[in-house]
C-alpha cells in the first residue's frame, strides 16, 4: 500500500496483463454479518482485507463471535441468532455497509450499544433507517445530531404486527440493512414497504441473492411492486451454508476495464484480463461492462473473468461520449467520469443524487478534480456533465484531492493516459484501502510508461555521507523503488571471493556479477536463497567492493540490473555514478557530502553498535582511502554530475536532508 503524502503517477502509455480482483466490499460484509447471525461455523473464502472489513470483524469480535483469520480465509463461529455481549461500544469507521445493517440488527436483539464513526460517518445520513426501526418499537438515540450517528440502541419492546415502511430513495442499505435483520424476530410473517422509488436496487439483488445462501427466503408479490413489497416468513432462520466464496470486486473492475477501453496495448499483449468476476456476477455493478461498451470497450466475459482492449482508431477510440442514467450502477459509474476525458464530445452522467451521500459529496468531488484537469464539467443536483480538454494543450496538471474517498483516487489514476503526457498527482493515495489496498500496485503491474518518463533520483557520494539512509528515506516518502548500487558491487565481490575468484581477475567477477542472482526484501539483501545483508556490509565488504568496481567489464555486467529497477512509480538511487553513467537523463541529482571527520564518527557509531571495535583514526584513514580510489579510477569515477546539486549534511539529521531533497524535487514537478 501507498501510505505516503501524495502520489505522482507518471504518464502512463501503455498496459496489457491479468488483474485478480480483491473481494466484493458488498459481498464481504454482508457475508461476515450473514454468517456471524448464523447458527454453526461459515468458512468464508476470498474474503475482502479491507479497512470496512477490518472495521466488521472488530466488531464482531467484540460481540463475542469467533474469528478465526489465515490469508483471504475466515472461520466465522455464528452466534444463533442471540447475542452473548449485551453491551458494547462499536466503532464503524467510515464503512456505511457495518453500520447499517449493524444498528438494524443490534436494535432488534436488544441490549446497549453505542455506534459511532469517523466525522464523515457522522454526516452521512441514517434517520430513515432509525425510523423504521422504532416503528418496530426499538429504542434508538442520536447521540449527536437528529438523523445521523453516533446511535445508542437500548432494548425495546418489539411490535411485529403491522408492515413497516422504509424510505427506498435514500440508500438502499436501508433496506439491505432490515432485510438482514428482520430475520433474528420472524416469529410471524414481517412485511417491509418500501415508501418513494427503490434506488440501487442491484444492492438489494445481492442482500436477497445472499439471504438465499443463509436459508432465508424472501417473498416479493410479481408485477409492478415487485421491488416495493417484501416478506420475510414466518420461521426464517439463518442456517450457515458452511462454506461461501466471496466474488472479486466488480466496482473494483471498473477501472480495469476503463484502463482497458483507453490503453493502447502493451507489447506481445492484447488485452486486460480481469479474473474473479465476470458475467455470472450477483453484483450490480457488473453491468458497468455495458456502459464501458457503449463508450467504445471491446469487451469479451465469461462466467467468472473478463477480457477487454481498447478498440481501433475510429471504432471505439477515441472514446463515444453517452448520455446514461445510472442508478443501476451508482459507484462504477464514478469511473465513467474520468473515462468521459478521453471521449469524443459531453458525456452526461444522470440519475447519480446519491452519489452526495456517500463516502464523500461525490458529485462535486468529481466536477472539481476533472476542471482541474482542463475538463469542463457542468453539476446538476443529480447529474455531471463532462466535456474534455478540446486539444492536448488544453491538459493540465494538478494535485488532486481524494477527499477520504478511495474510488475518487482509483478514478483519477487513469488521467494518466492524458494525452499531453503529464503527470497525475493524487493526495492521499492510501485511502484506497478502504476496498483495495494494493491498488496501485496492481495498476503498476498492468501498465507501462516510457522509460524516459519514470522519474530517478540519483543521490551519489563518497563512503558514510549518508546516501543509503537519505535515498531509501526519500524513496519511502515519495512511494518510490529504491536501488542501493553499492550492495551490487559488494555482493558481485562476495559471491566472487566464495566462489574462489581472485578480485582482480576482471573478466572473472563479470562473469559473476552479469549472472548475479540477488534480490532485495526491504532491507535484506539475498545471494540465491542465502541472506547476506550482513555479510556485505562489512567494512572489508566496502573495499572488496570498490576493488572489484574500478574493473570496466564488472561496471558493464551490472548495468542492465541497476537499469531495471527503474520501473513504476519512481526510482531513487544512491551510489557513486547514478547522476554521471547510469541514469544520465535522472530529473534531479544530488552529490551527498559530509567532511571526513563527520563521515568517520558516524561510521565509528554504526560499527560499535555492532559490536565491531575499532578507532575512529583508522575509520577515518579506511575512507580516505578508498575515496581516493573511487575518485581516481578511469572509469565511472566518483564526482558530481555535472547538472548535480551539492548537499553538505554534516550538521543536517537525515530527515532534514531529506526534506531538502523532497524541497529540490517538488520544485521540478509542474503541480
Ligand atoms: N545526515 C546524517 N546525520 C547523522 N548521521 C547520519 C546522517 N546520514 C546518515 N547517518 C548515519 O551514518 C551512517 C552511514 O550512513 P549510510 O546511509 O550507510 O551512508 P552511505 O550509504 O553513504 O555509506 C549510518 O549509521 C547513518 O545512520
Ligand atoms: N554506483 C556505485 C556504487 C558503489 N560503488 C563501489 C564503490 C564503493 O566504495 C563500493 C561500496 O559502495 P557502497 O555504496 O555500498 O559503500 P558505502 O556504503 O558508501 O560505504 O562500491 C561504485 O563504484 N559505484
Amino acid at each position: 500500500m501507498f501510505d505516503t503524502e501524495f502520489l505522482d503517477i507518471p504518464p502512463l502509455a501503455r498496459a496489457g496483463g491479468t488483474v485478480r480482483l480483491p473481494g466484493s466490499k458488498s459481498i464481504s460484509n454482508r457475508v461476515l454479518l450473514l454468517a456471524a447471525l448464523s447458527e454453526g461455523e461459515t468458512t468464508v473464502h476470498d474474503l475482502l482485507a479491507s479497512d470496512d472489513t477490518a472495521v466488521m470483524l472488530t466488531a464482531l469480535k467484540r460481540l463475542g463471535c469467533s474469528v478465526r483469520q489465515d490469508g483471504d480465509t475466515a472461520v466465522i463461529g455464528g452466534l444463533g441468532g442471540r447475542l452473548v455481549q449485551r453491551k458494547a461500544t462499536l466503532f464503524m469507521g467510515n464503512a456505511g455497509t457495518a453500520m447499517r445493517p449493524l444498528t438494524a440488527a443490534l436494535a432488534l436483539l436488544g441490549g446497549e450499544f453505542e455506534l459511532s464513526g469517523v466525522p464523515r460517518m457522522h454526516e452521512r445520513p441514517i434517520g430513515d433507517l432509525v425510523d423504521a426501526l422504532r416503528q418496530l418499537g426499538c429504542a434508538i438515540d442520536y447521540i449527536g445530531n437528529e438523523g445521523f450517528p453516533p446511535l445508542r440502541l437500548r432494548p425495546g419492546q418489539l411490535k411485529l404486527d403491522a408492515p413497516i415502511q422504509v424510505r427506498g430513495d435514500v440508500s438502499s442499505q436501508f433496506l439491505t440493512a432490515l432485510l438482514m435483520a428482520l430475520p433474528l424476530v420472524a416469529s410471524r410473517d414481517i412485511q417491509i414497504d418500501v415508501v418513494g422509488e427503490l434506488i440501487s436496487r442491484p444492492y438489494i439483488e445481492i442482500t436477497l441473492n445472499l439471504l438465499k445462501r443463509f436459508g432465508i427466503h424472501v417473498q416479493r408479490p410479481a408485477g409492478a411492486d415487485s421491488w416495493q413489497r417484501f416478506t420475510i416468513p414466518a420461521g426464517s432462520r439463518y442456517q450457515s451454508p458452511g462454506e461461501i466464496h466471496v466474488e472479486g470486486d466488480a466496482s473494483s473492475a471498473s477501472y480495469f476495464i476503463a484502463l482497458g477501453a483507453i490503453a493502447e496495448s502493451a507489447a506481445g499483449q492484447n488485452s486486460i484480463e480481469i479474473l474473479g468476476v465476470g458475467a455470472d456476477s450477483i453484483q450490480g455493478d457488473i453491468r458497468f461492462v455495458e456502459a464501458a461498451r457503449l463508450m467504445g470497450a471491446q469487451i469479451d466475459s465469461s462466467p467468472n473473468s473478463l477480457r477487454i482492449s481498447r478498440g481501433k482508431p475510429g471504432q471505439g477510440w477515441p472514446l463515444k461520449a453517452i448520455d446514461l442514467d445510472c442508478n443501476h450502477i451508482p459507484d462504477a459509474a464514478m469511473t465513467l467520469a474520468v473515462m468521459a476525458l478521453y471521449a469524443d464530445g459531453t458525456t452526461t452522467l444522470r440519475n447519480i443524487a446519491s452519489w452526495r451521500v456517500k463516502e464523500t459529496d461525490r458529485i462535486a468531488a468529481m466536477a472539481c478534480e476533472l476542471q482541474k484537469l482542463g475538463a469542463t464539467v457542468e453539476e446538476g443536483a443529480d447529474y455531471l456533465k463532462i466535456t474534455p480538454p478540446a486539444q492536448r494543450a488544453d491538459w493540465k496538471t494538478a494535485p488532486i484531492h481524494t477527499y477520504d474517498d478511495h474510488r475518487v483516487a482509483m478514478c483519477f489514476s487513469l488521467a494518466a493516459f492524458n494525452p499531453a503526457q503529464l503527470p497525475v498527482r493524487l493526495l492521499d493515495p492510501k485511502c484506497v484501502a478502504k476496498t483495495f489496498p494494493d491498488y496501485f500496485e496492481a495498476l503498476f503491474a498492468v501498465t507501462e510508461a516510457d522509460t524516459a518518463c519514470i522519474p530517478v533520483i540519483c543521490v551519489d557520494g563518497p563512503t558514510a555521507s549518508g546516501k543509503g539512509s537519505l535515498a531509501a528515506l526519500t524513496a519511502q516518502r515519495l512511494g518510490y523503488h529504491f536501488l542501493d548500487s553499492g550492495a551490487l558491487y559488494r555482493v558481485s565481490a562476495f559471491a566472487a571471493t566464495r566462489a574462489g575468484v581472485s578480485l582482480d581477475d576482471a573478466a572473472g567477477v563479470a562473469r559473476i556479477a552479469r549472472a548475479l542472482p540477488v534480490q532485495f526484501e526491504g532491507d535484506r539483501v539475498f545471494l540465491a536463497d542465502e541472506d547476506v545483508s550482513e555479510a556485505i556490509r562489512t567494512e572489508a565488504g566496502g573495499m572488496a567492493a570498490s576493488k572489484v568496481s574500478a574493473h570496466p567489464e564488472v561496471r558493464a555486467a551490472l548495468l542492465a540490473l541497476q537499469h531495471g529497477f527503474r520501473q513504476l512509480p519512481g526510482l531513487v538511487a544512491d551510489g557513486r555514478d547514478m547522476g554521471t553513467i547510469v541514469f544520465p537523463d535522472a530529473p534531479l541529482k544530488i552529490y551527498l557530502t559530509a567532511s571526513a571527520r563527520h563521515r568517520a564518527e558516524r561510521r565509528h557509531k554504526q560499527l560499535i553498535s555492532k559490536g565491531n571495535s575499532t578507532t575512529i583514526v583508522r575509520i577515518q584513514q579506511d575512507l580516505e582511502a578508498r575515496d581516493a580510489r573511487d575518485m581516481s579510477r578511469p572509469v565511472a569515477p566518483l564526482k558530481p554530475a555535472d547538472d548535480a546539486r551539492l548537499l553538505d549534511n554534516s550538521d543536517l539529521s537525515i530527515e532534514e536532508s531529506a526534506d531538502q531533497v523532497i524541497g529540490w524535487w517538488q520544485g521540478t514537478r509542474p503541480f
